[in-house]
């Protein structure tokens, strides 16, 4: 789903010096052909142990923390991207880091607790001819939130980019009140540096917004 939205946000980019192709990685061959990564959603528990088990968990931190080349992660993504989980299984689980910041694993429940709700974007107002240009269709499943901003020592600053509304904000564009899951304030988006990260699942809408967004930011700093 992320190779079919960056594609079209790629073919949406005009410019001469500029090629791309979208590969999915499962080698430290094919990680060492990119110049940025999207970790996708899924289960952090399960994409660290394959990920160890494959060799990769160390080239996956050497890439995002020491070459610093982009990375996007989405829910399961996100949490493997940060310094600290909180409701991790038994024992811990393996991360890659780089996030400074805390992440609490299903934040809103079980699966049974999984939500759509529209999200506040305010980074994506230049991207679009939507009516509601900052709106973005959240797709919230077992989702993590960010629940605290660590120290980031000598390393850049952590940006909250997204926030959840208040239910009733939420509820006003069309979903009734008992369908409108998650507190006001609720951190959802975050960018360090070269790593962001979302709580939810743009790959799973038609809208290529963050996408291409993203994927701008990506080229400006090649
Ligand atoms: N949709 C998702 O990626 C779910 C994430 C999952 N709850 C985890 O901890 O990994």
């Amino acid at each position: 789903e992320h190779i079919e939205l960056l594609n079209r946000a790629a073919a949406g980019i005009v410019s001469e010096d500029f090629t791309f192709q979208a590969i999915e990685v499962r080698t430290v061959q094919e990680l060492t052909r990119c110049d940025a990564l999207v970790i996708p959603g899924g289960e952090s528990t399960t994409i660290s142990f394959v990920a160890q088990q494959s060799g990769l968990l160390e080239p996956l931190r050497d890439f995002v923390k020491v070459q610093k080349k982009p990375v996007w992660g989405t829910c399961a993504g996100l949490i493997l991207l940060c310094d600290e989980a909180n409701g991790t299984k038994k024992g811990g689980q393996a991360l890659i880091g780089g996030l400074s910041v805390r992440v609490h694993r299903n934040h809103f429940g079980r699966q049974m607790e999984s939500f759509a709700t529209p999200v506040e974007l305010p980074f994506l107002s230049g991207e679009g001819s939507s009516s509601n240009p900052d709106q973005f269709p959240g797709i919230f499943i077992r989702a993590p939130v960010v629940e605290e901003v660590l120290p980031h020592g000598d390393g850049p600053e952590v940006e909250v980019l997204a926030r959840l509304a208040n239910r009733v904000e939420r509820a006003k564009a069309g979903l009734s009140l008992a369908q409108t899951k998650g507190d006001a304030g609720d951190i959802i988006a975050v960018r360090q540096g070269s790593i962001m990260g979302t709580s939810f699942h743009p790959e799973l809408t038609n809208d290529a917004r963050i996408h291409s967004w993203w994927l701008k930011q990506v080229i400006s700093g090649l």
